[in-house]
């Protein structure tokens, strides 16, 4: 693989945690994973999936190894550098959408945006409408986001992690709160944002349906790689 198509790059990835006892969690993980990739990272209950995903998405520094996202290196950066590159480079979706109860999904998805301070208010309202018609859920826009279903929520929750453009999204158990039906309807928008938007799309998914429908599985056992 040539170097300008890699959007992430893990190596020699060490973690450790120390209470109650010493443990290594991760054992010299090392990977890459191309522009445009639908990835999956498995493995049984406590193999290290979230630690990685933590640390690969930037927000759990202390590990040993490097990595490099989009041709930079981030292991050794500082918090502000690091928070900078997030905001520009990555999005984020969880198990639980972590959407503000009481303000309307188009808030919810611009919030981001307007923390960017990259376009005008008027600019980020425009986009965030149309993210969220892309996904389905234009119509949810006005509508306080406890007020919708959780298959829409957590296609709000994906127009947030759109709404800055990010070209790497990282995933922990997006649809382990959905039902089969929005189960397939969010594969569906990451197959389509890898697919025609060369996102570069890393799930961490106890869902071996949905893990073996992505381009590729990253086996976790122990903390190593099968
Ligand atoms: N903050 C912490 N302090 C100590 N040990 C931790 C901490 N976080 C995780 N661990 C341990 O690290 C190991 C890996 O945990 P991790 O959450 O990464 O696993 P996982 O594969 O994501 O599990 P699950 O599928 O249940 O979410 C487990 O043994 C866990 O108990």
């Amino acid at each position: 693989m040539s170097g300008a198509s890699i959007a992430l790059r893990a190596r020699n990835i060490n973690k450790y945690f120390y209470t109650p006892d010493k443990l290594q969690v991760l054992n010299n993980v090392g990977f890459d994973v191309e522009k445009g990739e639908f990835v999956s990272v498995t493995g049984k209950s406590g193999s290290g999936k979230s630690t990685m995903l933590y640390i690969l998405s930037t927000m759990d520094t202390d590990y040993e190894g490097t990595i490099e996202l989009n041709g930079e290196k981030i292991s050794g950066r500082s918090e502000n550098y690091l928070a900078k590159f997030r905001n520009e480079h990555l999005g984020f979706v969880f198990q639980f959408h972590y959407l503000l109860p009481d303000f309307s999904c188009l808030k919810n998805v611009m919030i981001p945006a307007l923390r960017l301070g990259r376009l005008s208010p008027k600019e980020i309202e425009h986009n965030a409408y149309e993210k969220m018609k892309q996904l389905g859920v234009g119509e949810q826009a006005l509508k306080p986001a406890s007020k919708i279903s959780g298959g829409q929520q957590q296609r709000v929750a994906i127009a947030r992690a759109l709404i800055n453009e990010p070209s790497v999204i990282m995933c922990d158990e997006p649809t382990g709160n959905l039902d089969t039906k929005n189960t397939g309807i969010v594969f569906d928008i990451f197959q389509r944002l890898s697919a025609e938007h060369k996102k570069t799309i890393i799930v961490v998914s106890h869902d071996n349906d949905f893990a073996s429908k992505t381009n590729r599985i990253i086996e976790l056992r122990d903390g190593r790689i099968l």
